[in-house]
């Protein structure tokens, strides 16, 4: 690349483009209070619908009167499964190919499921109401433990008994939904019979929940005059709303407006349909008038979209030397009551055959069976892409298991086995192409960042102190290096239930030189009206504060498959950068006619087209703006806008190394992180802040995961951790100070070479902590225990190797 003279310099710096941290635009709104939420939307006549819920896992229902409740003044209409029969509603399509009852169909599966929903003209009259629907059950045996699932004579889904095939191939028990599998079972198998060690150990990722502080909800309203209807919802994917709806309510696409407003947080939980959306949809086709449904808080974590719940067998072969031979990775997947991940279709586990992570293993087969228990559906990806932070986990424990095995330092056993830069593209044993990487140079940053070789001998120092009774507190150094896979893309090998994951964006200039685009994403927070618009600062001269960016009004924005994943930079940001592209290509021509030479003898200059040897002649964007609509110029039709819909030829794979410093107090369970460090390798970074930002919150997400927030149930199916008193949200009081850094990596094919980011401090922040908890007990014999480790936890493993004595 050129030098930039200081004057060109000086022009980049008003656009705000790529690689500044520009202050985020959107809190200018969030920050006064401004923001406007699904709850923030009041319509006239708007009623209110709320649900009455299961108390019991598995229970038969015998009958339902709604007779006390609607006496209650202000109850509109009570909806149950049979009002919803003649209209094919009571059970909907999930993302994974199963079915979900929408209201409970002659059972019900799991705790808070929804059993009848209560409309009413306000949240409190409805409420009442809810309490006075009475209903019938008869409790059946629960089964919440997929390995009993497997074995038991109790039939859970009892619709589909004698289907011995769904969506992802054959059923071989009536709770079993489907085997996946991939990778060469037999070259895995030879590989490790013939290795000279073998690790073997069972890694449990347990259930969590994503807890967005906005709950999820929805407002309905059929406009009976002129037949459109309009859905507002906390939607991570508004048109794939739309058209979902569509489909089930035979209503003209084309008269169905979808619409995200402002959304308080995602993280995958408001990827999924669920029963409120329909049936506020149906209360406003049945009533005529607007119906709003939000969930509290309880709803929301008994019933909406889990996370994880995978049960992770490994085995893993190396050579004396600590050189990888094999992989082999059984997962029994508890998918609760409903197959209700979200993946893209073809993939009933995700991505989780990234498992490999960021080693060259020569051999791989994992097969994960999915199981059928009573407890709440969902399955998506709490800031993982699919199942990737599972498969982070698994393979970040695998390594330690394997390095203990070997009496190796783990940090040494990763180095020798990374994929080296030279590789990329880098196929990987299970399938996959890894774009681009240099792990070594990550490592070995993040590794004399934090003086790994000083706190190994402060270490060993802490140890021989602890024997001699001087301190009761250990060191645990938690080390990870994550490979992540972002960006889905290829429409041919992804899609949502049919329709391809591509992405969008919709360029329109000004005559005056500003600009507003948009795009098929919709930011949940992650600040995309402040990045998008500098993505389209470099690429088209235009500063970023002249460029509104809106998201989110299926009406209005380009079709696109939404925001999860980390793929709306992967995706949309590519088709942001092409559309830029393309209106460049425009103002050269115009530019070229105004200055009166040829095409080609013009050239980009940040922020304006110059001619070629002569920087002095030129046209700013914003002139060329002007005459794009004020001038007629031949051969040429007036306007400058431009539309790009992106279809990746891969994923992207950010990667990163993350070491984290933590005290344990052997007689509390008490932890202490002494120093978090991140290293992140995103590619081209649009936003250094808003990435700083990203991590912050992700690790943040991966601490509360690690070391204490679960979804717990008990053996009759009950929800042990429904409330907020015991659900874990940490708080400033547990977050640590974090240490970021970065590496950058382009992209290969990426048109801007950037690879998402929002995701992988959670897939790289989850081992990291456990890791530390882990290594702060190998020298008295940990091998393996399961997260979250609470305080409690963390006392019993002391407790039970022998600390307390
Ligand atoms: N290289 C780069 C990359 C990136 N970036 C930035 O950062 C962000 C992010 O990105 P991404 O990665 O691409 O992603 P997105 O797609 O946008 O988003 C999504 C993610 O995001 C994250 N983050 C966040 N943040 C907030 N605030 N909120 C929320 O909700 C959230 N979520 C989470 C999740 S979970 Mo899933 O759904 O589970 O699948 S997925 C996810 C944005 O703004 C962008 O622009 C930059 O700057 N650079
Ligand atoms: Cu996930």
């Amino acid at each position: 690349m050129k030098d930039l003279t200081e004057d060109q310099i000086e022009r980049a710096a008003k656009l705000k483009g790529m690689g500044t941290s520009r202050k985020r635009v959107e809190d200018v709104r969030f920050t006064q209070g401004k923001g406007n939420y699904v709850d923030d939307i009041k319509l006239d006549g708007m009623l209110f619908g709320d649900f009455v819920r299961s108390p019991y896992a598995h229970a038969r229902v015998k009958s339902i009167n709604i007779e006390e409740a609607m006496k209650v003044p202000g109850v509109v209409a009570v909806l149950t499964a049979k009002d919803l029969e003649p209209l094919s509603l009571h059970w909907m399509p999930t993302l994974a190919g199963d079915k979900q009852m929408v209201l409970a169909d002659g059972k019900v599966l799991f705790q808070g499921q929804e059993v009848a929903f209560v409309v009413a003209s306000d949240r409190y009259a409805a409420a009442d109401a809810v309490e006075l629907v009475e209903v019938d059950y008869e409790e059946l045996p629960v089964i919440v433990n997929p390995f009993e699932a497997l074995k038991s004579d109790v039939v859970l889904r009892e619709d589909i008994k004698d289907e011995t095939s769904g969506a992802h191939g054959p059923r071989n028990h009536h709770n079993h939904i489907f085997t996946w599998t991939e990778g060469n079972e037999a070259a895995t198998e030879q590989a490790i019979d013939s290795a000279e060690v073998v690790a073997e150990e069972m890694v449990y990722y347990h259930r969590t929940h994503p807890c967005p502080l906005e709950t999820c909800g929805t407002v309905a309203s059929m406009d009976k005059v002129t037949g459109k209807l309009t859905v507002w919802g906390t939607f991570q994917a508004p048109h794939v709303v739309r058209t979902v709806a569509s489909l089930l309510s035979g209503i003209e696409e084309h008269n169905i407006r979808v619409i995200s407003p402002d959304i308080g947080g995602g993280f995958g939980n408001k990827v999924g349909v669920y029963p409120g959306y329909i049936c506020a949809i149906v209360a406003s086709i049945v009533t005529g008038k607007p119906v709003k449904w939000i969930e509290d808080r309880m709803d929301n974590l008994m019933a909406t979209a889990f996370a994880r719940d995978y049960w992770m067998k490994g085995r893993i072969s190396a050579t004396k030397d600590g050189k990888i031979t094999g992989l082999h990775c059984h997962v029994t997947a508890d998918h609760g009551a409903f197959d209700a991940c979200a993946d893209p279709t073809k993939f009933p586990a995700g991505f989780f055959h990234i498992c490999t992570g960021s080693y060259d293993i020569p051999a791989a087969f994992v097969k994960v069976d999915g199981v059928y228990t009573n407890k709440a559906p969902g399955g998506v990806a709490y800031r993982c892409s699919f199942r990737v932070t599972e498969a982070a986990y698994f393979i970040e424990r695998m390594i330690e298991v394997l390095a203990i095995e070997l009496n190796m330092d783990a940090a040494e056993l990763r180095r020798i086995n990374f994929i080296r830069a030279d590789q990329f593209p880098y196929q990987s044993a299970l399938g996959w192409e890894y774009d681009s990487g240099d792990y070594h140079t990550a490592w070995d940053k993040a590794l004399k960042a934090v003086d790994y070789e000083g706190l190994r001998k402060e270490q060993a120092q802490r140890i021989e102190d602890f024997k001699a009774g001087k301190t009761r507190k250990l060191l645990g150094i938690g080390l990870t290096h994550f490979t992540e896979i972002v960006g889905a893309g290829p429409v041919k090998n992804c899609d949502i239930l049919g329709m391809g994951m591509f992405d969008s964006c919709e360029i329109r200039i000004h005559p005056t030189g500003s600009a507003i685009a948009r795009l098929g994403t919709i930011s949940q927070g992650q600040a995309h009206a402040t990045t998008f618009a500098q993505i389209l600062a470099t690429e088209t001269g235009i500063p970023a504060d002249s460029i509104t960016i809106e998201e989110g009004d299926t009406d209005t924005a380009p079709y696109g498959l939404g925001t999860y994943g980390s793929r709306s930079t992967p995706v949309a940001g590519a088709a942001t950068a092409l559309a830029g592209r393309k209106i460049r290509a425009k103002a050269q021509m115009i530019a070229a006619y105004l200055l009166e030479v040829h095409d080609d003898d013009v050239e980009w200059d940040v922020d304006r087209f110059s001619v070629k040897g002569a920087p002095e002649r030129f046209k700013t964007m914003k002139e060329i703006a002007y005459a794009a609509y004020n001038q007629a110029i031949p051969g040429l039709e007036p306007g400058l806008e431009a539309v790009s819909y992106y279809d990746p030829p891969n994923m992207t794979y950010p990667f990163g190394a993350y070491i984290c410093v933590m005290e344990v107090d052997v007689d509390t369970g008490q932890w202490d992180i002494r120093q978090f460090y991140a290293l992140d390798d995103c590619g081209t970074r649009i936003n250094p802040m808003v990435i700083d930002g990203q991590v912050h919150g992700g690790v943040t997400e991966a601490l509360a995961i690690a070391m204490g927030q679960e979804i717990a149930y008990d053996d009759m199916g009950n929800v042990k951790t429904g409330t907020l008193m015991d659900f874990f949200l940490p708080t400033a009081w547990e977050v640590p100070n974090y240490t970021t850094d970065h590496t950058v990596t382009p992209s290969p094919h990426h048109p801007i070479g950037a690879k998402g980011v929002g995701e992988s401090p959670n897939v790289g922040g989850v081992p990291a902590f456990s890791n530390a908890v882990h290594d702060a007990f190998r020298a008295f014999g940990l091998r393996q225990s399961h997260m979250p480790h609470d305080h409690w936890r963390i006392w019993k493993i002391a407790s039970d190797l022998g600390l307390h004595a």
